[in-house]
Order: C-alpha cells, then structure tokens, then sequence
C-alpha cells in the first residue's frame, strides 16, 4: 500500500471520529431526557481454537469509535494489505464507542453502564442488552467469568456503594429479579418452582413480568449469589459454535426505591429501574450443524432476533419520518420485554458482541449492519416519580376488590354447602353427551345425503349407456339387461340410504326436542348462579355448534346439487348430438336410396326443423339467461331432460325405424322408448327406477293414448306450463310437438341445454 493512500485512509478515519466528536454528547443527551440509543461494538480476542486455524484477525478497531471488517477472501499473510482501500467486501462502521480485544471489563462498563446508574438513582429507567452471533462474547460482556466479572455485578457493586453515601438522607429499597427467555417461554431464573410467566403491560408501571419473583438486595454477596444461582440455572448447551451456548434471553433487573427519609405519607418516592440483558446468540442454522431441539431452539432465538431488528427497523423510521409507525412489539416475548428499553421511557444501551474469527465473517457482518440500523433510534424518557399517596390510594382500592371477592366467595361457599345434592359436574356430562349425540347423527345425515348424491351420479350416467345400448342393441340385449340390473342395484343402495336418513332425521327431531329439558331439570333441581348461568352458556354454545354443522351441512348439500345440475347438462348435450347424428343418418338413408322418405316422416322432420327454428327465435338468449337467474320454474325445466315416454301420446299402429347402423329388434313393437326418462326436478330417483323397470317388463306394445292437446306436452306439460300458457309462441311449440308425436312415436328429449334454448329431439322414429 503506498504511503499516500495509507494517509488518505488515515484522513478519512480522523474525519469520521470528529463527526462523532462534534455530536452532542449522548450521555449529556441523556441525562436530559430525550437521547439516541447508545451503540457500542466489543470485538473480542481470537480464541486458542480459531488461532490455530487462522490467526489473522478480520476485525480491527480504531480510535475507540471506529470498526474495520475485513475481506476473508483477501490475502491477509500481507500485513500492508490490511488497511488497503476500495475491497470489494471490506466494511468500515462508526459507533459511540467501538471496543478492541484489549479493553477489559472495566473499560466497557465504565463506557456503557455507569453513567446511567446515576439515572437509575434519579428515577430513570435504563437497559443495557448485549447483541450478537453466538460465541461473540454477550455473556462474557454481561456475565463475565470469575476473575473477570461483567455489567451485571460491577452494576451492584456499583449501585450498593452509592445507596451507602447516600443512606444517610434517604430510604432506599433494592430490588432483584432475574428471568430468561427460553423457547418464547418466560422463566424465573429466581424460583424454579414458578412455571410459566405472562408478559403484561401495567398503565403506571410499563411493562411488567406478572409473577415474577423479586427479592430484596440485602448486601453484594447476597446479590452475587443469587445471580449465580440464577445463571446455573440458565438453560445453555454445548453447539458447534459454542462450548457453552446461551440458548434463552437472560434479563436481570434492578429496582431501586428511595425516599427522603424526613417526608412523610406525601413524600415523593423515586423508582428506577436497570435491565442488564443477556439475549441468546443469533446463529445461522447451517454453522451451528444444529438438530432437533437445538434446532428449534435456533429459530425461535432467531425469530425473538428477527422481531427485535423489525422493531429497531421500524423505531427507526419513526424517528426518521417523526410520524406514527407501527411498532411490532407483539411478535415475541423478547421484544414485549423490550418495549419499554427501545421505543418508550428508558435510556437503552446496545452493546453488539463480535467475533474476529474469519469463519465468522458472515455473522459479525450481520451483527454490525444490525447495530449500524440501531444508532438512529431515538428514545424520550421521563423520571418516574410517585408520592406516597399514590401508593396508599391503589393499596387500599387492591384491598378493597379482594375483599369483594373474598365476600362473594364465602357466600358462594355457603349456598354450595346449603345445596350438597348439586352436581354441575353431572349436568355438565349430559349437556356434553347429548351434543355429541346430535353431532354423531348429524354426521350420519350427511353422510347418508353424500352416499346419495354418489350413487345417483353413477347411476345417471349408467343410465345414459343404457339408453345408448338400447338404441343401438335393442332392451333385452345383455349388455342392456346388465347395465338394467347395476342399475337396480344402484338404487336399492339409495333406498336403503334413504331408510337411514329417515330414521336419522326422526331420531335428531326427538334430540332438538330433549333440548329444553335441560333448563326444566336445572330449574327443579334448584340450581343456582353462578352455576346456572354456566350451564345456560354451555348449552348455548353447544347449540351454535349444531347451527354452524347445519350450515356447513347445508351448503354442502347445495355444492352437491350444482355438480349434479353440471352433469346432467353434460348428458343432455350428449343426448342432443345424438339425436342430431339419428336425423342426420335418418335423413341420409333416404338420401342414399334415392328414394323419398315416408311423407308422415318428412313432414315431421320438417315440422321438427320449424319447431327448432321457431325456438332458436322465440325466447331470445338474453331473455332466457335472465328468467334462468330469476325465475326458479324455467330454472328448473333444465332440469328436464326428457318427458317421460309414458306421458307421450302415442299415435296408433306405429312400427319401429331403427337409427342407421343400429339393430333393430323392435320390427314387432309399434310403440317403443327405450330411453329410461327424467322428469322436472328428479334425480335418477327409485321412484324413476321403478318407471324403467316398469317399461321394462312391458313386453306386449300398448296402445298409445290420445294426445292431450290442451296440454301441449303430455302430462308431465304441467312442468312447461309456465312456458306455455305465458307465452303464445310456445303452446305453438306445444302444438307442433304434438303433431309430430301424433305422427311418429318417438322418445323425445325435452328441455333446456346449456345455451338457454329451449330443445327437443328423437332418439327412435318409429313408422307409423
Ligand atoms: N472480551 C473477551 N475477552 C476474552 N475472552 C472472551 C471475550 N469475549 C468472549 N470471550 C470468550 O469467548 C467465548 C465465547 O464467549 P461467550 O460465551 O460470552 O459468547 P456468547 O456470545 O455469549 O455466546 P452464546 O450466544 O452462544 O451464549 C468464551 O470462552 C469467552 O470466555
């Protein structure tokens, strides 16, 4: 490196620390209430282990303020190397204070800590919090080793000698209470037997740990030993990036108390409080090779870690914009605890921990950006000061609500012992068992209506082959009388579906009905409050419950009927091309033989081409999409894909045409269909099933009877009627169908397709 680029560099460095210089002091900013958070950087020595197997250090520290992280994929063999300007990778950070591997415990307490004990004292609160990767030295910061101690006791030590100048002219009370988080779990590092504690937020003491044990500190070895114990007690491990890894946040907190000893009951008591904070190591998952619990644990620090930097992100840009950010306080324990420390009432000093290691680089880099973010945030605090008054005023209203509760207890006590044949318990069960049973059954309704709703899919379109079948094969081919019999089988299934369902349905009648019972027994058995009310909201409860599976049920059901309505429209436009092909073939055959059609034949093919044209025209499809959405009756016709040919006049003395290609074994039956039919709003029903069959077993022809022309689609017109009788064009439709009917016995499919279009169509001509 030349000369002159080493004092550019130098230059540069001197430039950065006078700006830090010319800053206003932080700690004068404190003491005056409205401050930045304090950042301070320790690097800590290289250990044995990393020296042997790189000895060169990646972190160097200048002028107490500025760090240097070097370049791993540099040469660092090459002492002038070092300071080289420009690396792609290289990294230079100014903090409040920086510390290099040679400042010892004194010097960083002396930096970060002592200063805010003199706040403490004057009722401010303060949190010192150690940040970094694991194994960069937060514990040994905060901690410390024997011979070595950290923050934590050189805080004590600190605050005793103080309070004994001071005790002279004031009271003053000590407090200690030491917890960590583990696993998003709160602990008492104090009181083991203290399972689990909740993180609330207290109107005049911020945010407060409820439960948590605070013990009076009586002298500093009392103090030192408890926090030993406490730390034993810390949940650490053996990782691969550490010995002995931290895996919770530990938080030690100093309450200190004090009053003019010459006030009295108005006198002002200062409260001060000091959180030393240990968080657990921020790691990558794939350095630490951890499995299974650590693994865990590895992410839920990380999370608390991820939460802690989104709300220094967003305290940041609170203090940028000077508008309202929202805070993600809530996203873990940590920064719940941390509330108060980073965005409200307290002075907060970040002391980010960094490891010089080159394997290290990734994670020290991460460290610093993070504590880079972390200077620009600025906190207000306020002393807290409360009177004695104060203290009376909220102990004698604490007071007064026990002693509401414990009178309303012991009058509880006495109608519960006037009253010894009350069993809630009992009560209790039934209401459970009698729910369980309504649910059971209507979980069995469903289940019956589902059942249904399958079959009769299979059974539809078993149906349609049938008709295929029949029309080419004739109806007592076997594979028509096969398809015949699946059929049947389909629908005894269905049957024996619908028994269930209305067995089911009775036995859930009687149920709902047993409801009110309930209340009339608790009424004669003298229950009283609050009891009472307890089974009222139980019953409630469980009765939303039964609503809630009767909605679900319910739209259930209606999700199955569209799926339904889907295929039938699919068979019906299947229905369509074939009938389409049958005229098609019917027409060429004639054609091929050159020889006229039968004039009854061509006059219904003729009349049937008009009826189609006639209804192409005669509904526009706007209309038709209209009345489909609005009218539930021309909603339902859709649902009509064939008149039943039992409803079809049947002209006299007909005799079969075949379709071209398909056998005919019908020469000797003047009037056949061979299409099992369906009718308005019917499923391949067993009622319908009993209708195939009965056509079916028919083996002599029937005479056909007369066609009703008032109504001008058979019988079953009364399902068309709303079309007919409101609509001119129709009845002509009817009537023309009619005249075709008269003249050609056919199976007619009738209906709405998909397009809107009223259609109708042969599957058989038979000859008159
Ligand atoms: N400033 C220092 N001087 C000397 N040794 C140090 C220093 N800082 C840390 N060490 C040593 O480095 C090792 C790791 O430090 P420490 O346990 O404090 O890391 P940590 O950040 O708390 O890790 P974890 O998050 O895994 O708990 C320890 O052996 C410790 O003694």
């Amino acid at each position: 490196m030349s000369v002159r680029k080493e004092d550019k560099r130098k230059k540069e460095i001197d430039k950065k620390s006078e700006i830090l210089e010319t800053e206003d002091d932080h700690i004068s900013q404190m003491q005056q209430g409205a401050s930045k958070i304090l950042v301070a950087v320790r690097a800590r020595p290289l250990t044995k282990k990393e020296s042997a197997i790189n000895d060169k250090p990646l972190v160097h520290v200048l002028e107490d303020k500025v760090v240097i992280l070097l370049d791993p994929s540099e040469d660092l063999s090459v002492p002038e190397e070092i300071f080289r300007q420009n690396r792609s990778r290289e990294k230079q950070y100014a903090f409040d204070y920086s510390f290099s591997k040679d400042c010892n415990q004194d010097m960083v307490y002396e930096k970060t800590t002592k200063f805010l004990i003199e706040g403490v004292l004057n009722g401010f609160n303060a949190t010192v919090f150690a940040y970094g990767a694991t194994g960069a030295g937060k514990t040994y910061t905060m901690i410390g080793e024997f011979d070595s101690p950290g923050l934590m006791l050189k805080t004590f030590l600190e605050v005793f000698s103080r309070i004994e100048a001071l005790s002279g002219q004031r009271d003053y009370i000590v407090k200690l209470s030491y917890l960590e988080i583990y696993n998003e779990i709160v602990r008492d590092l104090l009181n083991p037997s203290m399972e689990t504690l909740e993180i609330r937020e207290d109107p005049a003491k911020g945010v407060i740990v409820a439960g948590l044990n605070e013990i009076l500190a009586t002298s500093p070895e009392h103090v030192i030993s408890s926090i030993r114990n406490g730390n034993r007690r810390r949940t650490s491990e053996y990782t691969e990036a550490n010995e002995t890894s931290s895996r919770s946040h530990a938080v030690l907190q100093i309450v200190v108390e004090h009053k003019d000893k010459a006030s009295g009951v108005n006198a002002e008591i200062l409260v001060g409080k000091l959180s030393l904070i240990d968080l657990a190591g921020s790691e990558r998952a794939s350095n630490t090779k951890n499995r299974g619990i650590r693994l865990i644990e590895g992410a839920n620090i990380n999370r608390s870690l991820l939460a802690l930097g989104n709300c220094i992100n967003a305290l940041c840009e609170a203090s940028e914009k000077g508008g309202k950010v929202y805070i993600p306080y809530r996203d873990s324990k940590l920064t719940r605890l941390l509330k108060d420390s980073l965005g409200g009432n307290c002075r907060t000093v970040m002391i980010a921990c960094i490891s010089p290691f080159v394997g290290a680089f990734e994670d020290t880099h991460n460290t610093l950006t993070y504590a880079n973010r972390a200077k620009n945030i600025k906190t207000t605090v306020h002393r807290n000061v409360v009177n004695v008054q104060f203290h009376i005023a909220k102990y004698t209203s604490i007071i007064n609500q026990l002693r509401n509760e414990v009178s309303e207890l012991r009058a509880q006590l006495i109608s519960k012992k006037a009253e010894p044949s009350m069993n809630i318990e009992k009560f209790l069960i039934e209401l459970s068992t009698h729910f369980q049973e309504e649910a059971e059954t209507r979980k069995n309704i469903f289940q019956s209506e589902q059942n249904i709703s399958q079959i009769s899919f299979t059974m539809f379109a078993r149906q349609f082959e049938l008709e295929k079948v029949v029309a080419e094969k004739g109806e007592k081919s076997a594979q028509a009388i096969k398809i015949y019999d699946e059929i049947n089988l389909l629908k005894n299934t269905i049957e024996s579906h619908e028994r269930q369902i209305t067995i089911n349905s009775g036995f859930l009648e009687d149920l709902e009905q047993r409801r009110p019972k309930f209340e009339e027994i608790w009424n004669r058995q003298g229950i009283t409050e609050p009891y009472l009310s307890q089974l009222h909201l139980e019953l409630k409860k469980n009765i939303m419950n039964m609503n809630s599976l009767e909605i679900q049920r319910k739209e259930n059901k209606a999700q199955l009927v569209i799926k339904k309505k889907d295929m039938y429209i699919k068979i019906l436009e299947e229905q369509l091309k074939l009938r389409d092909n049958i005229i098609g073939n019917t027409q060429q055959f004639f054609q091929d033989k050159s020889i006229p059609p039968p004039t009854a034949i061509s006059k219904a093919l003729k009349e049937l081409k008009t009826w189609d044209e006639l209804n192409a025209h005669s509904i526009p499809d706007e209309n038709l999409s209209k009345s489909f959405k609005g009218s539930p009756k021309i909603k339902s016709n859709m649902m009509l894909p064939q008149l039943s040919n039992s409803r079809i006049p049947k002209p006299k003395g007909s005799i079969s045409l075949s379709p071209i290609g398909g056998k005919s074994n019908n020469k000797a039956i003047k009037h056949i269909s061979p299409t099992p039919t369906l009718r308005k709003h019917e499923d391949p029903s067993p009622m319908k099933m009993k209708e195939i069959s009965h056509i079916r077993s028919k083996s002599k022809p029937k005479r056909a009877a007369k066609p009703n022309r008032t109504n001008s689609i058979g019988s079953n017109s009364s399902d068309l009627s709303t079309i007919s009788s409101s609509n001119e064009k129709k009845t002509k439709q009817g009537r023309l169908y009619n005249n075709i009917a008269e003249k050609i016995s056919l199976s007619p499919y009738i209906g709405f397709a998909r397009d809107g279009k009223f259609r109708g169509g042969l599957l058989k001509l038979n000859k008159l």
